[in-house]
């Protein structure tokens, strides 16, 4: 074992050199503080060692959690901590290889990441683009119709058994949608657009709709560390649901028969290239340019499997986190409903009533952008990150972190970090509200996007390889107050008689922590 732990309990230190982290025993014990909800035993655990930072075993690997704002924010933009483990679960999701963005590390991972998103930006990705905001708006006004008239026109009566399980009351009577579940095909289609430059119609809604619930089942079954199956893949044979693994597979199973049918095969049968309608084509020549295929081999990095990797690191975090973070808006909505109101008056405000707010407006709706800084701070479903790897020995606030060891950033806490956000743990959109120029202040210090460059930065780029910030920032944020803009200017959430909001403790945990899916009942504004 490294040498950075002591062998008995906490606070122990070295009387030469960096003093070693405070041990506080393995996985097991932090799965006693808490063992549905982790992120909030580490916040229980690290007051009862008084150390926000903590040091323990998960398996055999040395592991050092963060757990309030200062020491999340040093781990996050530490050079050397910018690797990633290699899990059995990173493995199992693609072809036992380490493949795409998210579990790679070095120079692969910075040449990948670089060609990702310099690409996608062409199609819109943290950039405007025409062409995307037509479609976010086309997506909207479907959306809003489906809230108005599930039964619908023509078109999708043979849809309406689905389109039903998602809007209840038909016209005229009291309509209640279900959420986060409405939301889902309007966002993943967007990824669509920049992926392959078309969207699936709204006949083929389902799609989306079964695509994110695999996504969902496979969030589920997965630990940000790699869980109980990453320290003994073997209980995949004893206790193939117990363990998760068998969520796992289905879930990533689900997810890769709708990247190889819905987008490799259809984009692919018809590729020109001549004509690069979207990344997959631009990703698809870089390949050919290379010589993929070819007899020679070609490149070992821009490969079919890897491209396939890509897209499923994009169509995971698409499908869910930004419909699910719109719908946990809404929620705090119906708690608030002054705030909704206030929200709503600024939209009439600026942009009234006869179209639907743009990106052009976004700077003259800060409480519309505030709510959705809000939601993200104190609802940050990517709870714990995604597990960092210490790539070089260093020093980290006066402690020893040996190479390799797995670094766990506790974003959901940071974010309610008591000492930089006042009432952490309530719904104040205000707190991003300059009280004098009633304007968005520049400064935005929640993390729920991890860290790279400034997190409240609306900038077009996003091309930093040095650091592991998400690489679908400015698209999500985009998307988020467009939704929720056009939700806002239009209908009034509330519970109605029967709706149900999720309460903290009824979240489902897993790599994010979404809520149960929940009915507000939904009135037109006059
Ligand atoms: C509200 C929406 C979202 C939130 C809160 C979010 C949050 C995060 C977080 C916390 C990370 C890990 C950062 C780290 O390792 O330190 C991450 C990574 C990533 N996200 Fe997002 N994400 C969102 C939406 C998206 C979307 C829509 C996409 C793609 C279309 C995306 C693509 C990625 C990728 C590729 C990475 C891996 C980056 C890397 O390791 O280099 N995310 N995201």
């Amino acid at each position: 074992r490294p040498p950075m732990f002591p062998p008995v309990t906490s606070r122990t230190h070295h009387r030469s050199g960096p003093p070693r982290l405070p041990v506080v025993g393995g996985y097991l014990h932090l799965l006693a503080y808490n063992y549905r909800y982790t992120y909030k035993g580490l916040v229980t655990m690290s007051a009862r060692y008084k150390s926000p930072v903590l040091g323990m075993y998960v398996g055999s690997d040395p592991t050092v959690i963060t757990t309030d704002f200062a020491s999340t924010r040093e781990l996050l933009l530490k050079p050397e901590f910018q690797g990633r483990p290699d899990l059995y679960g990173a493995r199992l999701r693609s072809f036992n290889e380490l493949l795409g963005l998210f579990f790679v590390e070095g120079s692969f991972w910075a040449e990948q990441r670089r060609f990702s998103l310099r690409h996608l930006r062409d199609y819109g990705f943290g950039r405007r683009f025409a062409k995307l905001e037509a479609a976010v708006e086309d997506e909207i006004r479907t959306l809003m119709e489906v809230i108005r008239n599930p039964v619908g026109s023509e078109k999708v009566r043979n849809r309406v058994e689905w389109l039903l399980e998602l809007v209840r009351g038909t016209r005229g009577e009291v309509r209640q949608v279900l959420l986060p579940d409405v939301l889902y095909a309007g966002f993943t289609n967007l990824l669509l657009e920049t992926l392959t430059g078309e969207r699936l119609p709204r006949g083929r809604h389902h799609t989306l709709r079964s695509l994110s619930r695999a996504v969902r089942m496979f969030q589920r079954h997965v630990e940000p560390s790699g869980g109980l199956l990453n320290i003994a893949p073997w209980l995949r044979h004893l206790a193939p649901r117990a363990s998760g693994y068998r969520g796992f597979v289905a879930g990533n199973d689900g997810v890769l028969d709708f990247i190889q049918e819905e987008l490799l095969s259809r984009q692919l049968s018809s590729f020109d290239p001549e004509v690069m309608r979207g990344f997959i084509d631009v990703y698809w020549s870089e390949m050919l340019r290379r010589g993929a295929g070819g007899a020679g081999g070609g490149d070992d990095k821009f490969t079919e499997k890897q491209l396939t990797m890509v897209l499923l690191d994009l169509v995971f975090p698409s499908a869910t986190v930004p419909p699910v973070t719109v719908a946990m808006a809404l929620a705090y909505l119906v708690r608030h409903p002054e705030k909704a109101e206030r929200a709503h008056q600024e939209i009439v405000a600026v942009v009234g009533r006869g179209r639907l707010p743009t990106l052009d407006d976004r700077p003259c709706l800060p409480y519309t952008e505030a709510i959705v800084r809000e939601v993200l701070r104190l609802e940050t479903n990517t709870v714990l990150s995604v597990t960092h790897r210490c790539t070089e020995d260093t020093v980290f606030r006066g402690y020893f972190i040996p190479k390799g060891t797995l670094l766990i950033p506790n974003i959901w806490a940071a974010n309610r970090d008591p000492t930089v956000f006042e009432k952490g743990d309530q719904f104040v959109p205000e707190r991003f509200i300059e009280p004098r120029t009633g304007m968005l202040k520049k400064k935005d210090e929640s993390m729920a996007f991890g860290l790279g460059e400034p997190p409240h930065s609306t900038a077009s780029v996003q091309v930093q390889p040095g650091r592991r910030l998400c690489a679908g920032e400015t698209f999500s944020r985009q998307n988020m107050f467009l939704f929720l803009g056009a939700l806002l200017q239009n209908f009034v959430f509330d519970l109605g008689d029967d709706g149900y909001l999720p309460s903290e403790d009824d979240m489902v945990p897993g790599i994010l922590v979404t809520p149960k899916s929940f009915w507000l009942r939904v009135t037109e504004r006059p």
